[in-house]
């Protein structure tokens, strides 16, 4: 970054407008500003294809987790593998702020392991649509409610918590999906799930769904996406409006194939709809370590056009735009960068750049120039600029020329040949002209 961005002032954001389409506080339905994290990069995100934890980075991760401040953290099945079991104990052990869950099949034998762990509650889940029961586990509606009323049942008698969700929800049949959420209910769940397995759903399905299904349960409804069609975070923040109240995520949205809700681009979304309640919640000037974390683990890089923290997030480039940004960050700014730890750039050394840019670049070197001759030197920046791209030290090289030009008293003509700008371009950045 350092050859070609300037930073810029942690000038607050000011006069934020109020967002006529924020979320409606009348919303009786609305989550949005109570929300809880179950964090999976532990138990999805492993499934992510590069994913392989030793036991300590699980570990550290876990401890990242809960310093972030994370409801809860998912963990791989216990049943997976014999390290996968003794990782999940160790984790217990930690003795985490955070609530240690796992995930397992919707099956007496998967259970018996689960509650031995020492975990907080158990995530137990079923494919319920078509594909999932003639394809995947074969058994049928009659089948799944009876085992899943059995797993309920033992799970609760260990006194931890226990989610039922479906697999698949949004390919299931609707009148089977409300039958098996209301019996599991009324057993006494602390959570039902929606998982969007294949990330087919969008935004109105979901709105639509959490709604219907809020209004046949008392317990709480947990959203899970993924994000092949691209709608993960939209998806979560959806469901929340309709009155679910936890979403799961992982860090970077690691998950089967390409994915999940991820941590960063959600809390994104909501800072955007409630600062106060995430900022309380979480410590968000910990995002970037953790998403570095994880993706160093899982080797990828954090992707150019991550939310917040995409090397290029907070980097403001086209002149109307910097002009603007100098003013008042929250004109072309809805996140605020010191939120998250993070800086705010203007990015003034190529030919979409403008006087005012310029303006402050030259502020900052402690020259002093007109504006008039502020608006030529940026002419001879943007010629540059269409030649071949340029760093700071280009422009600064500019910047300074022109200044010892303005303030060097003229020699004349009879002191040396002039210098033709238009074909000198270049040549003009590395020394003093005398014309
Ligand atoms: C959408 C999701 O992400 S769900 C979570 C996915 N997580 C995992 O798969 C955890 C990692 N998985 C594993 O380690 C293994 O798959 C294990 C240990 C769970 C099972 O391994 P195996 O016994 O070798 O079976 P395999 O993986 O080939 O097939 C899955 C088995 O689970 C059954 N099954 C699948 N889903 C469920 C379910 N939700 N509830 C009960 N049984 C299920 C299938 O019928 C199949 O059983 P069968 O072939 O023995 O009749
Ligand atoms: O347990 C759940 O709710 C979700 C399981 C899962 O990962 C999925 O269906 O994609
Ligand atoms: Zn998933």
């Amino acid at each position: 970054m350092s050859d070609s961005y300037q930073k810029v002032s942690e000038e607050q954001h000011k006069n934020v407008p109020v967002n006529p389409y924020g979320p409606n506080p009348a919303d009786y339905l609305s989550n949005v500003r109570s929300f809880q994290l179950i964090e999976s990069t532990l138990r999805e995100g492993e499934q992510f294809a590069n994913a392989f934890f030793s036991t300590e980075k699980k570990i550290e991760i876990a401890k990242a987790l809960d310093e972030f401040g994370v409801d809860y953290i998912e963990l791989t099945s216990p049943v997976a593998s014999e390290q996968s079991r003794a990782d999940c104990e160790a984790i217990c052990k930690l003795g985490l702020k955070a609530k240690i869950l796992t995930h397992i099949r919707c099956h007496m034998d998967d259970a018996k392991v689960a509650v031995e762990t020492g975990v907080d509650g158990v995530d137990v889940v079923i494919g319920t649509s078509q594909f999932l029961r003639q394809y995947s586990h074969g058994k049928d509606m009659s089948y799944i409610t009876k085992s899943a009323i059995e797993v309920i049942e033992f799970v609760k008698s260990k006194g931890i918590e226990i989610r039922f969700s479906s697999e698949d929800s949004f390919r299931s049949d609707i009148v089977d999906l409300l039958n098996i959420y209301k019996t599991v209910d009324k057993i006494g769940v602390n959570r039902v799930g929606i998982a969007d397995t294949v990330g087919c759903a969008n935004p109105r399905q979901v709105y639509e769904l959490v709604k219907t299904l809020k209004s046949v349960v008392s317990c709480e409804i947990e959203c899970h996406f993924h994000n092949d069609t691209g709608c993960a975070i939209a998806n979560a923040y959806t469901a929340l409006e309709a009155g679910a109240k936890l979403i799961d995520v992982s860090v970077l949205g690691i998950g089967e194939r390409n994915g999940i809700t991820p941590l960063g681009g959600l809390m994104a979304r909501m800072i955007a709809a409630d600062r106060d309640y995430v900022m309380s919640k979480y410590k968000l000037h910990k995002l970037r370590d953790l998403e570095i974390l994880v993706a160093e683990a899982v080797q990828v890089n954090v992707p150019f056009n991550n939310p917040i923290t995409g090397f290029c997030a907070f980097t403001h480039k086209a002149g109307i735009h910097a002009k603007a940004i100098l003013a008042n960050p929250s004109t072309y700014e809805i996140l605020n960068p010191s939120d998250f730890g993070l800086t705010r750039y203007i990015h003034f050394a190529n030919r979409l750049t403008g006087w005012n840019a310029i303006k402050s670049r030259v502020e900052q070197l402690n020259l002093n120039l007109t504006d008039d001759q502020i608006k030529e030197v940026t002419s001879k920046i943007k010629r540059l600029g269409d030649v071949r791209p340029l760093n700071i030290d280009d422009v600064d090289s500019i910047i300074k020329d022109f200044h010892t030009d303005v303030h060097t008293p003229r020699l004349g003509p009879t002191n040396g040949p002039a210098i033709d700008e238009e074909s000198n371009l270049l040549d003009s950045v590395k020394r003093p002209r005398l014309n």
